[in-house]
């Protein structure tokens, strides 16, 4: 068959660019991280706040005061579900994958959107305020209501990070837990065009619906090579179980060729830089939960699998002890790490809006030509 394209195949588009963006750069080299121009380094230890974050995804700037303000007022005040979306929390199977039932919630959710229908750039602006105050809800929510829980009201004044505790348990959460749990979501908030990224942007591409791209990049997330990586860890870390099992776990998983969950990357070839925040806070909760064993095992593992196979470990690996630590169910990390990566894909769907045009790439074809049709009593 005639080839008429000039590019050649790239396996998993390793390397390949497909847009221009303004949000997001990574230095898979020398291992940097940057939003819009801030080294996440710089916004953790400068304590910003996860919403400054998502602003400054959305905007291209930091909010000043009066700007931060208002947009928290404007999430705050948006976190309530609509009733049509807690009836389908409180009728889904209570033993559900949550991260499908979060993938359906917001696809629910999109019906009954204010604005469904509205596709000016103001209404998909309000779109992306609503998803991001509204998933943590839907998350919270079905956990409370599967444990047979009653669903409790969001409180308007509190900040990303607390009130995803307050939803649920109740509780405003102590002032390490805060800190911790608003660093993850800054470090999870974006990162360039990885897998469910890509997936929002190329459904956007089409002129589709902001709901439908997230729904896109939420069924994207849940695999175990993207974001369900870090349920993968901590189901490692509490298989292997102790300290002493676990040299000869990692020799036989790697002599089996099985992958270990959170290491290596696509892009980077150092540290991933949201690890090095991730192991610290991991120690710290780990210390203040009064159980340092689940680090102290991903340190084993970290050495062993660095040590025997060069491979560092990405954002996936110490988020796991860090959650576990801070009593946070396992079947929840990867839906947080969609409460936070709702930031990144938001803007990236906006910016896609600004800038558009379809995403159609082409395959090479592998497979017979000119084969001889038979017809079906022939066969
Ligand atoms: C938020 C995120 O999405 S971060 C990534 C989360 N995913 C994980 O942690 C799952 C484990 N990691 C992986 O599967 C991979 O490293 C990925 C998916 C992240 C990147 O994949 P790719 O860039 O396609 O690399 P690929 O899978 O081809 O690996 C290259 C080589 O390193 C090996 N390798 C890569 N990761 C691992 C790992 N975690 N454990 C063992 N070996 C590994 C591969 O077996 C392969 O070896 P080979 O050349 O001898 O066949
Ligand atoms: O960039 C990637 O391929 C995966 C990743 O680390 C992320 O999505 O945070």
């Amino acid at each position: 068959m005639s080839k008429d394209t000039d590019t050649s195949f790239v396996a998993g588009l390793e390397d390949v660019v497909s847009n221009t963006s303004d949000i997001c750069f990574l230095d898979g080299k020398e291992g940097r991280l940057v939003y819009q121009g801030y080294n996440i380094h710089d916004l953790v230890n400068g304590n910003a706040s996860f919403e400054e974050v998502v602003y400054l995804l959305w905007h291209g700037e930091l909010p000043n005061r009066q700007q931060l303000d208002e947009f928290n007022q404007q999430i705050g005040r948006q976190r309530a579900l609509a009733p049509e979306v807690l009836n389908f929390l409180k009728g889904v199977r209570k033993d559900a994958n949550a991260m499908e039932v979060l993938r359906t919630a917001v696809s629910f959710a999109g019906i009954y959107d204010p604005d469904n229908g509205d596709e000016s750039y103001e209404a998909n602006v309000r779109k992306a305020t609503r998803l991001v105050a509204q998933i943590p809800t839907i998350v919270t929510t079905f956990e409370r209501i599967r444990n047979g829980q009653a669903p409790i009201d969001p409180d308007p004044e509190l900040s990303a990070a607390s009130s995803f505790f307050q939803l649920l348990t109740g509780r405003v959460p102590d002032e390490f837990t805060e800190r911790a749990f608003n660093t993850a979501l800054i470090l999870h908030a974006d990162h360039e065009l990885n897998a469910s990224t890509f997936s929002a942007r190329v459904t956007a591409a089409t002129l589709s619906d902001m709901y439908s791209a997230i729904t896109s990049a939420i069924g994207t997330l849940k695999g175990p090579l993207h974001g369900g990586a870090n349920e993968q860890v901590m189901k490692m870390l509490l298989e292997i179980g102790d300290m002493s099992r676990v040299e000869s776990y990692i020799d036989e998983a790697l002599a089996a060729k099985r992958k270990i969950m959170g290491f290596g990357h696509r892009v980077y070839r150092t540290e991933d830089p949201r690890a090095t925040h991730l192991r610290k806070l991991s120690q710290k909760a780990g210390e203040l939960a009064g159980e340092t064993k689940w680090f102290e095992m991903s340190r084993r593992i970290e050495q062993l699998v660095k040590d025997k196979k060069g491979l560092n470990p990405n954002v996936d690996f110490y988020s796991a002890s860090l959650y576990y630590s801070l009593g946070l169910p396992t079947h929840l990390f990867t839906p947080i790490f969609a409460c936070s990566r709702i930031s990144g894909w938001t803007a990236h769907v906006l910016e896609q809006y600004r800038n558009n045009r379809l995403i159609r790439p082409r395959a090479e074809y592998t497979g017979p030509t000119h084969r001889q049709f038979v017809p079906l009593s022939e066969r």
